[in-house]
């Protein structure tokens, strides 16, 4: 899995190196005949000139893999060394794409408010992922998913991950005389566990979880993106992709199943949201849908009303539909979460008073017997009257957790969030984004800004957050703690000073982050209360991904665990 990194990396070159020859000459033959077909990034720069307006600035790229390797193997140090020399906007060719990197709040916030007609972000991540994932999980996330992932349906779902969490430690950390974990292993198993059981239910996660998680490790072993540009096949490449077909047949096989058991049956007989999900498979959304139509499918997926005029699917292509949407889902909810439990619990082990804090919170907010206090507060939220306030969950209560785990998602989001131009895009200092670019913003850069955070920036520092709740930064004081999530997390960038892009921002802002942080705060939790930890081992280091999300550690994580009384 993720920490197996190195050696699988170095597995993979030794095999190349043997064929190196004969691979680096196919490789620059094909990429040269790429480069004559493909309308070379400067060309795209010269259709705007054309019309008289301005291009970025251009950092100068070697001929056929272009900036490739300094962008690979550091992407924010690359990007930072760009802004420094030539501005808050430069491009540069990366494998004869053009790529634009943007900085500062204005240019951020057109990124941000930006239509998908303009800067697309299923586009972007269909080049970078598609060769991977299989290009039918490249459609704009469903509305279904907004649905699955509220608070309420969070806090619905919270009794199962924490008896998940629960017994997983117990089946993992057996007897009293205590022992050593990879934590990288178990938090990656616990992970797949959680995310198959959100999406395809409780008997599907029980059955097929440790399953997942064995190709899930192997899927998001090599983390490199750019095998998804070469035109042969990497042996790492063909690796995860038969993974990658593995969990699709078994997410095929539950939806042929699921599909069976919901015919001609109503919405109100969802059980979970891998019903809801088949329950909303019924129509085509078409390219030529207009937003009327958008909004009748929503509707008809939450009220189950008839949707006139769209094509229905026949079942085999419900099948497709469903399992394409559960399985993009289960990768997204698993990939950074996973890698962000072990950065969270890699930094807190190193402070005693947070391993403290931690234990505190939890022991105040959810007691000795956490599922029956949790379920307790379900049952006097429903009973509740609808027009009062919805009482707070105890895991909304639990400040100091969120801040600290807050902290950690800043350090460790370094990579970049992503989009395609689908049309020129104006500056507001009147630049034109060339359609066609590849188009980014930095959110290492945009999460270690001095002007928030001070020269330490980098330094993961949990009192960095600590100012009263609700105040906007003045002068020259660095953070806050705002109370609500989304305050530290990414906001609305009309609406808040940018702070952090761990989970983007604007209309692609991750809807996953609230349950990204339920489940690490919940097995954080979990795991220091039953007992003392010590680092026996830590990751030789962390790779920043080029894509949005966590880094990603390389080498093993191993604790040293025993029984607290
Ligand atoms: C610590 C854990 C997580 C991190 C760091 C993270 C990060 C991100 C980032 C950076 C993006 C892209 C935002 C952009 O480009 O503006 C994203 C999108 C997304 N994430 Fe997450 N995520 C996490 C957990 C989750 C979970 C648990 C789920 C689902 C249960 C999820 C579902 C999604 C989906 C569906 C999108 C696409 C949103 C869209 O199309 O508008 N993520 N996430």
């Amino acid at each position: 899995m993720l920490v197996e990194l190195s050696a699988a990396a170095v597995g993979a070159l030794t095999k190349l190196s043997r064929r190196a020859p004969l691979v680096v000459a196919a490789a620059a033959a094909v990429m040269a005949v790429m480069i004559v077909l493909r309308k070379p990034s400067h060309k795209l720069d010269r259709e705007v000139i054309k019309k008289g307006r301005e291009v970025p600035p251009r950092m100068p790229a070697p001929p056929i893999i272009g900036n490739l390797i300094p962008f690979g193997i550091d992407s924010a140090g690359f990007a930072a060394k760009g802004h420094a020399v030539y501005g808050d906007v430069f491009a540069t060719t990366v494998l004869s794409h053009n790529f634009v990197f943007l900085n500062g709040k204005p240019n951020i916030t057109r990124f941000m408010t930006a239509s998908t007609r303009e800067l697309s972000f299923s586009k972007a991540y269909e080049v970078f992922l598609g060769a991977l994932l299989g290009h039918e999980e490249f459609t704009d996330t469903g509305k279904d998913v907004f649905a699955a992932l509220t608070s309420s349906r969070i806090d619905a779902m919270t009794p199962a991950l924490l008896d998940v969490t629960r017994r997983h430690i117990a089946r993992r950390m057996q007897g009293s005389g205590g022992g050593v974990i990879d934590a990288g292993v178990f938090f990656n198993e616990l992970v797949a566990v959680m995310s198959v059981t959100m999406v395809c239910g409780a008997d599907f996660g029980l059955e097929h979880g440790p399953e997942f998680a064995r190709l899930l490790h192997i899927f998001e072993s090599d983390l490199s993106v750019f095998g998804n540009f070469l035109p042969f096949e990497t042996p790492s490449m063909r690796r995860r992709k038969a993974a990658r077909l593995a969990m699709y047949d078994l997410v095929i096989q539950h939806a042929r199943r699921r599909i069976a058991k919901l015919k001609n049956t109503s919405m109100s007989a969802a059980d979970d949201y891998f019903d809801r999900l088949v329950h909303a498979s019924y129509y085509r959304r078409s390219d030529r849908e207009s937003e009327a139509e958008n909004a009748r499918i929503a509707s008809e997926f939450e009220n189950d009303v008839a949707v006139v005029d769209l094509e229905r699917l026949s079942d085999e292509e419900r099948v497709t539909k469903v399992a394409s949407a559960a399985f993009g889902l289960i990768f997204a909810a698993h990939t950074n979460t996973a890698a962000s439990s072990m950065a969270h619990l890699g930094e807190v082990l190193r402070r005693p008073d947070c391993v403290e804090m931690l234990r505190r919170d939890f022991d105040e907010h959810l007691g000795a017997d956490p599922i029956a206090t949790f379920e307790a507060y379900l049952a006097r939220v429903n009973a509740a009257p609808r027009d009062k306030p919805k009482e707070a969950s105890p895991f909304m209560q639990m400040r100091d957790s969120h801040r600290i785990l807050s902290e950690t998602m800043r350090v460790y989001s370094r990579g970049g969030l992503w989009r395609r131009a689908m049309e020129d895009v104006e500056l507001e200092n009147g630049m034109v984004i060339p359609k066609g670019s590849f188009v980014t913003v930095t959110g290492h850069l945009v999460a270690t800004n001095p002007a928030l955070y001070g020269a330490d920036g980098d330094r993961w520092d949990p009192e960095r957050l600590t100012r009263p709740a609700g105040r906007r930064l003045a002068g020259d004081e660095v953070g806050q703690f705002g109370g609500k999530l989304d305050d530290l997390q990414s906001p609305l960038v009309r609406a808040a000073d940018m702070q952090m892009a761990a989970f983007g921002a604007g209309r692609h802002l991750c809807p996953g982050r609230f349950l990204a942080y339920r489940i690490i705060t919940q097995m954080t939790a979990q795991l220091l209360r039953g007992h003392d930890l010590e680092i026996e081992e830590a990751f030789s280091r962390w790779w920043i991904v080029p894509l949005g999300g966590t880094s990603r550690p390389v080498g093993s994580f191993r604790l040293r665990w025993t029984p607290r009384g």
